[in-house]
């Protein structure tokens, strides 16, 4: 397993504490670093208000390059700074936050230095762009460890490979990782597909049926759209984490199962449990841990680098020298709503018809949709649309910025009226341009 970190590269992250200056709180201060905290009525967050108008998970706070970026996580009563209600901001100067009838202090620390590996790849999952160097990071800290792992991200940004690519490089490597697709499963079914059922113990159930925590015992179970299990199941399903054991269906007898859990879901689970759909306790105990995949179009920069992959993959490693520059670009210019998958079938069409010569990769890709003409929905909440279309929004304005003023930062800055510190953070997190040159001053 080829799951090593080479070397490693630094960023500066501003972090910060947090004071409980009025209300009843589990401890008075929570220091923010580069780990998401959690805020809320719940007794599993990490800073735990006991305020009735705090949500069970109100807001989660954690420290990047841009300081300490407070989300509130769809509360009922909201997170304020003076009289106004935010979503996301980041902090660098001392602030009040409100939440509920609780006053919170923030004060900013001095900028620590974080190592983030440089190597590309962990396993199976290959990325060069800071998001997946970060994933990879968290990836290879749960590895070893039996911590149960909550991985969140849209479809086909590569959920089921993260939580392979951790089981691969797990002790529970060469036992069975078996996968449960709970947005599959009829809700009536649910609990005899995860528990297994006696032969006979409903109509139907002809043969007995074999818990997947059996199957993966000794190993790791994936339970991929876990919120889609129905709420009647939930309390089932967390009383099997908590005792490591399993009842089938129609049977008296529990059985011990020794299974690591990593679940996926592409749906918002915290606004889901403010909302009362999802279980507060189950989702605590499935996500000891966090991992948060970025979607494609947030990190364009690793299209080549998964370009050669999947091209090896397929079968074909010489074809790589045949690709068009031209059509990479065009690639990095995609807004990849199906994420890697989508990208994984235009290069799997591509070389289906690339059999010699050059290799055209984008021949195949449907036309880029402008914002405007994007269905806003696509089945996403409110804020996750508003959040894709300002991205968008952002990358073109700043990859046509950047080439009218032919890279220079000074430049930009000015043209948007906005300073250079904050036009780098954007040119990095859209990938525009040479990073090395927009990190100078
Ligand atoms: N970082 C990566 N490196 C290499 N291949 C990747 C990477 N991410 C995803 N892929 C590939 O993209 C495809 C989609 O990935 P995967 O099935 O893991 O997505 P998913 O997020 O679980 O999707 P869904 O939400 O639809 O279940 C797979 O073929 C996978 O191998």
């Amino acid at each position: 397993m080829d799951a090593t970190v080479v070397a490693k590269g630094r960023v500066e992250v501003r972090g910060g504490t947090l004071k409980v200056s009025r209300g009843q709180a589990n401890k008075q201060s929570l220091e923010v670093g580069p780990e998401t905290q959690v805020i809320g009525r719940n007794e599993a967050c990490d800073l735990v208000l006991d305020d009735r108008k705090v949500s069970a998970v109100h807001m989660e706070l954690v420290a990047t390059e841009r300081g300490v970026r407070v989300r509130d996580l769809g509360s009922r009563n909201g997170t304020f700074i003076g009289d106004t209600r935010v979503g996301e901001v980041y902090l660098m100067k001392p602030t009040s936050l409100t939440v509920g009838e609780s006053l919170l202090e923030f004060s900013p620390t001095t900028p620590e230095q974080v190592d983030i590996p440089e190597v590309a790849q962990f396993g199976p999952l290959v990325g060069v762009s800071q998001g997946m160097r970060g994933v990879f990071e968290r990836c290879r800290k749960a590895a070893p460890t039996d911590l149960t792992v909550l991985i969140l991200g849209e479809t086909g940004c590569g959920k089921e490979l993260v939580a392979q690519a951790i089981h691969q490089a797990s002790s529970r490597a060469n036992k069975p990782f078996v996968v449960v697709d709970c947005g599959a499963i009829p809700p009536s079914l649910a609990e005899s597909a995860l528990f297994g059922h006696e032969r006979g113990s409903f109509t139907g159930a002809v043969d007995k049926r074999i818990s997947p925590f059996v199957e993966a015992d000794g190993g790791t179970i994936f339970l991929d759209e876990l919120g889609e299990l129905p709420v009647d199941v939930q309390p089932k399903l967390l009383r099997a984490l908590a005792e490591q054991r399993i009842k089938a269906v129609g049977s008296n007898n529990y059985r011990p199962v020794n299974v690591r859990v990593i679940a996926a879901t592409r749906r918002d689970l915290v606004r889901e449990v403010n909302a009362g759909t999802f279980r507060s306790d189950l989702y605590f105990r499935v996500a000891q841990l966090r991992i948060e995949l970025p979607p494609l179009r947030e990190r364009l920069e690793d299209i080549p680098a998964l370009v050669r992959k999947m091209i090896t993959d397929l079968g074909d490693p010489s074809a790589n020298d045949r690709v068009t520059t031209d059509s990479l670009e065009r690639l990095m210019r995609h807004d990849w709503p199906g994420n890697v998958r989508e990208l994984r079938n235009v290069i799997a069409v591509a070389l289906a018809f690339g059999k010699e010569g050059p290799i055209d990769l984008a021949q195949h890709l449907a036309p880029l949709v402008s914002a405007s003409e994007s269905t806003p929905t696509r089945g996403r909440t409110f804020q996750d649309a508003k959040r894709e279309v300002l991205a968008r929004f952002e990358r073109e304005y700043f990859t046509a910025l950047y080439a009218e003023c032919s890279g220079n930062v000074s430049e930009i800055g000015r043209r948007a009226a906005m300073e250079r510190a904050h036009v780098r953070g954007y040119l990095r997190r859209h990938g525009i341009g040479d990073p090395k040159k927009s990190s100078e001053p």
